[in-house]
């Protein structure tokens, strides 16, 4: 048999291969670069990836992996620490920013960037939620509900309520043998949140709400493929669900306030109900559910997670939990006999309690990236943002960064001793104009929690080994499988 026909095909075949390869590995640079004109040749260093998925694929499978840091170190092992780097994620043309300098640029200047998240997570989260409003709408909503949340005042008023909560659920759960930590731990934090929000609601549909976030989570970092079984897919169902829930709530709170029952707290809702702008225009139910559909899951999962890792690594570190333990301890030696509870200015004293919450923000970085989009060119660091691209805030670099904090993955709270953080080095929150609203809250339920948790019981965990996941946000697969237990010194 003759080879060298079977030979030309094979080379043939070869060359198209190759040709293929290089159309397709080159087809985002000719769709979203070659149309930039002079721009192109200032745009940061990157790679935009594969058609329609871009980089998608190396994220999901670094942030699959053991090492979801590998998705950027790859990035600066190729491009160099540029700190920037041009990308096509979720289905955009986008810049990663990791140095802390762009990381704060981006967050604080509001003529150049406004909100950008994909789309897909605006159809989750609501189109009339905070990132899906006008800048001046945004200023307004966020006037109105911060306060409530935030500041001395409110802070005081919830204290005892988070107390009571917390020191019951942690009663609860030594009775309960085997429990995910992490789940009751979401389930405590959005109990506290529904409380801000709506007062109270009975202890299925909370539960059955918070089922539904989870849902939600599990979509908003994933793949917007609408099919059914996959994570998208369900959690737009979730978001059906929970609309059609907070649909029932608005209204009989509507109904509550025409027949004018004054319900005995004003609480968000009702703030919500009854504020009007400049020109007497109410909220529509619309409006509302998205604001509940967003500060509902803002202000619960983050909470329980970092309460969650807090509790872990003093577990792993018995010398940084007999410190905290011993600052609780003193707190309540101090204490006049006749107060009962917690304070707020106690809360505030908590040194070292405070660096083991900041220390925990910055390993597990709850957030791992915040979306933005370049409202016109911008030049950052040198490089060209042309308008239009979306600029991914890539927080968990800056806290992993060995050159601003050494030996980085290592749990150390008194690496907080004598140091203030160069301005943008420390973002858990963020910055700006959408700066956490629920900063102070967050730090006050963990501390309370804390404190009630190192005086009275102890974690006895199941599969102290159990690897971590990363997305939707960093835990133990096993959802920290455990039993809480009173401490033998405990005094209640
Ligand atoms: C450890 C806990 C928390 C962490 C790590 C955290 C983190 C963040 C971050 C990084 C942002 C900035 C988003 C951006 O720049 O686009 C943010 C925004 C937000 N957070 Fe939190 N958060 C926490 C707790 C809470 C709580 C308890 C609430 C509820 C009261 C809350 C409500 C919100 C809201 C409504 C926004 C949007 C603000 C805006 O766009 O103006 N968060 N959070």
């Amino acid at each position: 048999m003759e080879l060298g026909p079977i030979c030309n095909v094979l080379l043939g075949i070869f060359g198209v291969l190759v040709v293929l390869r290089w159309v397709v590995k080159n087809a985002n640079w000719w769709l979203y670069e070659t149309q930039l004109g002079e721009k192109q040749y200032s745009l940061p260093p990157g790679d935009m990836g594969w058609p329609f998925i871009g980089n998608m694929w190396s994220f999901l499978s670094a942030f699959k992996s053991k090492d979801p840091d590998s998705f950027v170190s790859s990035l600066v092992s190729r491009f160099g620490r540029t700190g920037i780097y041009k990308v096509f994620m979720f289905g955009n043309p986008s810049v990663i920013v990791t140095s802390p300098e762009a990381c704060r640029r981006v967050l604080t200047d509001d003529d150049c960037f406004k909100p950008g998240w994909p789309k897909s997570t605006v159809a989750l989260i609501g189109k009339k939620s905070f990132i899906g409003i006008s800048f001046e709408e945004h200023k307004r909503l966020r006037r109105l509900t911060a306060a409530p949340v935030n500041g001395y005042e409110a802070l005081s008023m919830y204290t005892k309520y988070i107390e009571e909560i917390v020191t019951s659920s942690l009663d609860k759960w030594t009775t309960m043998g085997e429990i995910e930590f992490l789940t009751e731990l979401r389930k405590l934090t959005f109990r506290i949140i529904m409380y801000i929000f709506l007062s109270s609601e009975s202890e299925p549909v909370m539960t059955a709400l918070e089922r539904e976030y989870t849902t939600l989570n599990y979509g908003v970092r994933a793949m917007a493929i609408n099919i059914p079984g996959f994570a998208y897919h369900k959690a737009l169902k979730a978001r059906k669900n929970l609309v059609a829930t907070f649909q029932s709530i608005v209204e009989d709170r509507r109904n509550q306030k025409k027949v004018s029952v004054p319900t005995k707290k004003k609480d968000m809702m009702d703030a919500l109900i009854d504020v009007e702008d400049e020109n007497g225009r109410k909220l529509t139910d619309e409006d509302i559910i998205d604001i509940l559909v967003m500060y509902l899951n803002a202000g619960h999962e983050s909470s329980g997670h970092t309460a969650m890792w807090a509790t872990i690594f003093l577990n792993q570190h018995p010398e940084y939990l007999l410190k905290a333990k011993k600052e609780q301890e003193e707190i309540v030696r101090k204490r006049p006999p006749e107060q009962k509870g917690l304070t707020l200015k106690e809360i505030r004293e908590m040194e070292y309690l405070s660096k083991v919450i900041d220390e925990t923000l910055r390993v597990i970085t709850f957030s791992l990236t915040v979306f933005r989009e370049a409202k016109k060119d911008v030049n950052l660091a040198g490089y060209t943002i042309p308008k239009g691209w979306r600029v991914l805030v890539w927080f968990r670099s800056v806290h992993l960064d060995p050159e601003i904090y050494e030996n980085p993955k290592e749990f150390k709270p008194s690496r907080w001793d004598n140091f203030t953080p160069k301005a943008g080095t420390f973002l858990p929150f963020g910055a700006g104009t959408r700066l956490c609203p629920g900063n102070d809250l967050a730090k006050l339920e963990i501390s309370i929690f804390l404190h009630h948790f190192l005086l009275n019981y102890q974690l006895e965990r199941l599969n102290p080994g159990s690897p971590a996941m990363y997305l939707p946000h960093t835990r133990p697969v096993d959802n920290c499988l455990a039993r809480i237990k009173k401490c033998p010194s405990s005094s209640v």
